[in-house]
């Protein structure tokens, strides 16, 4: 079972690497290269040091410019190839994770908001940014290398094959030690340790980015020697493995030289009785023993590589099983075209969240008639907000039906309903981004004129007029400037461009001091004017906008 799970995790990997498979092997191609030049650049260094020091001490002619420029050649194109390489592989890398971080995306989107509430915020932040950053070592550091190095130690056995079949069975064994046996111990030794220091990772980012968050709360109920306690305990967590990867680690760089000397050493040693029966000379020897240390370049990276597959491994598994979650509420195969007519009626809709034993909605019915607006009060926790996220399809009733106009939700798109909706609450996001791009984010293709006319109907375009840069201002800057209730009134102006039949009002005057309260209920009549509207609050101002109301309380209607 392990293993189909860890073998689905490098099938991905190898899958999503397709569109960049001709990046990936020019790569190898290089990569190639590069060994074969640099272990040809030894060889006949060593062999053009030694036969010129021999020829210095017999006066025997030695042809010196053919070796001289062979060496000046092979160590360009051992740099330029290097380069080449390095250029080409990252790129390539870079290429896919980006790829990779959009196909992230969109899988996440239809898990918004139901599934993605299991995971916090940091983790979230963790799976997009540390996971598939970590991912660009399975292809910088393992695809690529060791197929390079496959390759290379082909061809570099078959040459020695050439010399001495002995020498050659020597060097494949030292490579086969260094280049397979030893990564695959670190991967067996690390692969406890990777996952451990991905876990581990994720958790102290979750609990960092918390605490950044919460600074105020932790300050002023001084909590903060627990909170430093407790990054401690989790930053040791992380320490750990990583200590443990590390001893791997060294442990399998000096077997790594041991074994890479030794091999070396062992094909002078064969060598050696070569050169006393005549079949190699001085020269010769010398060469083979520098092709022999350089040989080892091809494999030498491939431990730690393998060592480091753990921890992708394991990033792969976290980003598999994000993805793989189902969504909680998944669109119809033949759906319907979205309806004309906006009456909103529940029949007997029964809900309860996945993880909770109570449901948050028994058999609520009510109809709401095209361009009524419904109040909706109760006790907290009575399920009004529910009811709101089951309209917007955000989750599925378990049973009972819910439609708008003659179309039933189960036969409409998730998108869909939700274009036919605007929700106005009390928690406005703005982004990072200027007061204009937040705005058209409800109607990307609105004109400046509409722009002007929703923020002069939600009373908020005097406000954004006296910021120096009006429109174009920078919302970190506006949000110091910017008042709670202004904030509310940015939110209905979005909601006037998005021009949606059905509007959502969750608690939009909450916590707003009288004055303000009167400015934004003024703003939302605008808005509500000749739309179908759902309004949950208990605020009496905004109550006046309604033409019924519902009272709710332990998940069902009571009046
Ligand atoms: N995302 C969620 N996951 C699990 N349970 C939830 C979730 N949202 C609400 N609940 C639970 O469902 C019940 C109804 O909550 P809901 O938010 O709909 O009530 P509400 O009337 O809107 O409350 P409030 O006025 O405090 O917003 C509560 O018991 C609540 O704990």
């Amino acid at each position: 079972m392990k293993r189909k799970r860890n073998n689905r995790e490098l099938r991905w990997l190898i899958n999503i690497s397709r569109p960049y498979l001709g990046w990936m092997m020019a790569g190898v191609f290089l990569a190639t290269t590069v060994i074969l030049a640099n272990v040809a650049l030894l060889s006949v260094s060593g062999w053009f040091i030694t036969a010129m020091a021999i020829s210095g001490l017999t006066g025997a002619a030695i042809n010196y410019f053919t070796p001289a420029a062979a060496i000046r050649g092979l160590a360009i194109l051992r740099t330029a190839g290097r380069y080449l390489e390095r250029l080409i592989t990252h790129e390539a890398t870079f290429r896919l994770l980006a790829g990779l971080r959009q196909w992230f995306f969109e899988k996440l989107e239809p898990l918004a908001p139901a599934r993605l509430q299991y995971y916090q915020g940091g983790d979230l932040l963790s799976r997009i940014r540390a996971d598939i950053d970590s991912l660009e070592n399975a292809y910088l550091r393992l695809f690529t290398p060791s197929l390079a190095a496959l390759l290379a130690s082909i061809l570099m056995v078959i040459f020695l094959l050439f010399w001495n079949p002995a020498i050659a069975l020597t060097n494949l064994v030292g490579l086969l030690i260094v280049g397979i046996a030893l990564p695959w111990a670190a991967l067996h030794l690390g692969a406890n340790s990777g996952q451990r220091i991905v876990e581990a990772r994720s958790v102290l980012r979750q609990r960092v980015s918390e605490t950044v968050r919460g600074l105020a709360e932790i300050t002023l109920y001084g909590d903060s020697q627990q909170r430093i306690d407790s990054i401690q305990q989790e930053n040791k967590e992380l320490v750990a493995p990583q200590r443990q990867q590390n001893r791997i680690n060294a442990s399998s760089t000096s077997l790594n030289g041991l074994f890479s000397q030794l091999t070396w050493l062992a094909m002078i040693v064969i060598a050696i009785p070569l050169v006393q029966s005549g079949q190699l000379d001085g020269p010769e020897l010398v060469m083979l023993a520098f092709f022999g240390m350089a040989s080892f370049e091809a494999v030498t990276t491939l431990p730690a590589a393998f060592l480091a597959l753990g921890e992708t491994r394991s990033a792969a598994r976290r980003i598999l099983d994000l993805v793989d979650a189902e969504p909680a509420v998944s669109d119809p195969i033949e759906p319907c075209a979205a309806p004309e007519q906006f009456d909103i009626q529940f029949d007997a809709v029964c809900f309860r969240y996945p993880q909770n034993t109570q449901p948050a909605l028994q058999e609520v019915s009510f109809r709401l008639k095209q361009g009524e607006k419904l109040a909706i009060q109760g006790a907290s926790g009575s399920g009004k907000t529910s009811l709101t996220q089951l309209l917007l399809k955000f989750w599925a009733a378990d049973s009972g039906q819910i439609s708008i106009g003659e179309a039933n939700l189960e036969n409409l798109t998730g998108d869909t309903v939700r274009k036919l909706c605007s929700v106005v609450s009390q928690q406005v996001h703005l982004f990072n981004t200027t007061l204009a791009a937040n705005l058209y984010l409800a109607k990307p293709n609105a004109t400046h004129d509409e722009l002007v006319e929703a923020c002069r109907a939600a009373a908020i375009l005097d406000d954004i007029l006296t910021l120096p840069e009006g429109f174009d201002t920078e919302v970190g800057e506006a949000a110091t400037r910017l008042s709670g209730g202004q904030i509310r009134r940015i939110g209905i102006a979005r909601a006037l461009l998005k021009d949606a039949p059905i509007v959502i009002l969750d608690e939009p005057t909450e916590g707003l001091d009288a004055a303000t309260e009167q400015q934004v209920t003024q703003a939302l009549a605008r808005l509500l004017q000749g739309r179908t509207a759902i309004i949950i609050t208990h605020r009496p101002q905004l109550l006046t906008l309604a033409d019924h109301r519902l009272m709710m309380d332990n998940g069902r209607i009571m009046s």
